[in-house]
């Protein structure tokens, strides 16, 4: 996993944070008062190579809150997600979650760098679904669900599978549970990551995308669970997709994001239906016309 502190961009993070934690200390006191959300970018930016990728992104999330990011290719909606889950650090400004800096720590006052077993433990607040289901192909669909529990929240197997039959049974998978991924259809697969991730009882569920490497008739039970997961559970859930339709029925709001900005914000109908910016237009147009 990495670390800023081990990464070539590392000195941007240090250079700033000092400017940050006044900065950040402020910000904390006013949206105290406005109920705090789970999730907040501060001025985030993330570059690859010379490449900036988020440019100086504010971003919230409230708790409980279900929010689609929707975008051109390359517009930075899987970077805003694989930052939550620290597998790529950040070149500048801060994160919240749950209140507690990501990236950073506190000490002494100021923000600093923050170290692996930081990470790990805010990495505890999140769950992800990828594209491409990521299941240990050698361990059963049980095991697959038990795993990180038992490693990394150390329950004991006899916890540890009591969360896999109630998650397995959620995703309606309960008969599946000694067969390995490879016996699995698609769907069936990315249902088993959605048990594996709930099974760690995250804030947040992260879902990047996760139809977009299923046979058309295989999406259908993917997003019933999904859907399914957003109106009967308090789960915080940022989804990045493709599946417009999708987005309108779950979302209690939709963000564009275009070249690592937010372009526009609102309830679906809102930015879906009727959006007021140009970009906004021009992409759900040639979204229309090529579906
Ligand atoms: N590890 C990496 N190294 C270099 N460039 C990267 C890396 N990850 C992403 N990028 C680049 O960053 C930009 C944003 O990528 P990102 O995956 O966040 O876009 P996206 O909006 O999710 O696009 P898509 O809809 O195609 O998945 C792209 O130009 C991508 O090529």
């Amino acid at each position: 996993m990495n670390n800023p502190i081990n990464n070539d961009n590392s000195s941007t993070v240090t250079d700033k944070t000092q400017d940050v934690a006044v900065a950040s200390a402020e910000g904390a006191a006013a949206s105290a008062a406005a109920g705090e959300p789970i999730i907040r970018f501060e001025k985030v930016v993330k570059k690859f190579g010379e490449v900036t990728v988020l440019d100086e992104l504010d971003f919230e999330v409230r708790k409980g809150e279900k929010v689609t990011i929707i975008g051109p290719s390359g517009s930075g909606k899987s970077t805003v997600l694989r930052i939550l889950m620290t597998l790529e650090n950040i070149n500048d400004g801060v994160i919240y979650v749950t209140g507690k800096p990501l990236w950073h720590e506190e000490k002494n006052g100021e923000l600093v760098p923050a170290g692996e077993a930081h990470l790990r433990e805010m990495r505890k607040e999140m769950g992800m679904v990828f594209q491409q289901f990521n299941l240990f192909p050698h361990m059963t669909v049980r095991r697959n669900v038990t795993e990180a529990p038992v490693q990394v929240l150390k329950l004991s197997k006899e916890e540890a599978n009591e969360r896999a039959d109630k998650y397995l049974e959620l995703v309606g998978l309960s008969d599946q549970s000694d067969k390995f991924p490879s016996q699995l259809s698609g769907g069936q697969q990315q249902r088993v990551a959605i048990a594996r991730a709930l099974a760690m009882h995250p804030n947040i569920m992260l879902f990047d995308e996760p139809t977009s490497s299923l046979d058309p008739e295989l999406v259908g039970e993917v997003l019933n669970v999904i859907q399914r997961l957003a109106e009967e559970h308090d789960l915080t859930m940022l989804l990045v997709t493709h599946e417009m339709q999708f987005a309108k029925q779950i979302s209690d709001r939709v963000c564009f994001f275009d070249k690592g900005k937010i372009v526009e914000q609102g309830a679906p109908d809102d930015v879906l239906t009727h959006p007021q910016e140009p970009r906004t237009q021009e992409f759900l147009k040639s979204f229309i016309e090529q579906h």
